[in-house]
């Protein structure tokens, strides 16, 4: 019996140039026990990943603003402080980056994401004057969010839902938005390109980045094998 999964997208599910790895459409549409997707990104993103993997839309996006399971939607935050924030930031002088593309934003109910080349002591400085807000680094992007809500407290949402204990999942990430899933998560692993903060928070580090470290957790599993390293 495979345990159910919390999985990070960014850095974890995909290749190194932010593709998503085609061995997650071998792995888990079978998957055989809840997948929740845990994800930094605006809600549409893991909702169409899990719908083109074939499996129910469980989702944790916005690092943990929006949590949608088993067809109910909750907005855990809301955008007031964050656009304040990154306005600030503006008048400031600082630009959030993304080269025009304007879909990384579009859709987010709870937070603002900056690109990473945006000025990160800049935008510290201006979030540390609004309480109850945090920047949060992924290494894709710069979150300005809620102290409220994290992928974590997402997750014993959504195990909650689902009839499930949040310990019984077993969780994989990348990066400082993946801690607190870490913490509430029975197993925890850690690929082999994660940050710091990501690395020492897991139970297991893997010797593998990637998919490739990925896989071999979700193989291991599969198979009913303990994970290699
Ligand atoms: O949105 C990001 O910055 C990273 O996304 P992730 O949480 O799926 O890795
Ligand atoms: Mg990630």
């Amino acid at each position: 019996m495979v345990p159910p999964l919390a999985l990070d997208i960014d850095g974890t599910l995909t290749t190194a140039d932010g593709r998503i790895d085609s061995r997650a459409f071998e792995l888990l549409p079978g998957w055989d026990a809840p997948v929740v997707i845990a994800t930094g990104k605006a809600f549409p993103y893991p909702v169409a990943l899990a719908t083109f993997l074939g499996l129910s839309p469980d989702v944790i996006a916005e690092n943990g603003g929006v949590v949608h399971v088993d067809d109910e939607t909750t907005l855990l935050a809301d955008l007031d402080r964050p656009r304040a924030v990154v306005e600030a930031f503006e008048e400031r002088g600082g630009e959030i980056g993304w080269g025009g593309d304007t879909t990384v934003n579009r859709w987010r109910e709870t937070e603002v994401a900056l690109s990473t080349d945006a000025d990160e002591g800049l935008l510290r400085r201006v979030a540390a004057e609004v309480p109850g807000i945090e920047v949060v680094d992924t290494g894709y992007a710069f979150h300005v969010k809620s102290t409220d809500v994290n992928k974590g407290e997402g997750l014993v949402r959504a195990a909650d839902r689902l009839g499930l204990d949040p310990e019984s999942f077993v969780a994989i990430g990348d990066s400082e938005n993946d801690v607190s899933t870490f913490a509430v998560a029975g197993d925890s692993y850690a690929v082999a390109n994660a940050d710091e903060a990501a690395t020492a928070a897991a139970d297991v580090v893997l010797d593998e980045g990637f998919m490739d470290g990925t896989a071999s957790v979700l193989e291991a599993l599969r198979d009913g094998r303990g994970p290699s390293r």
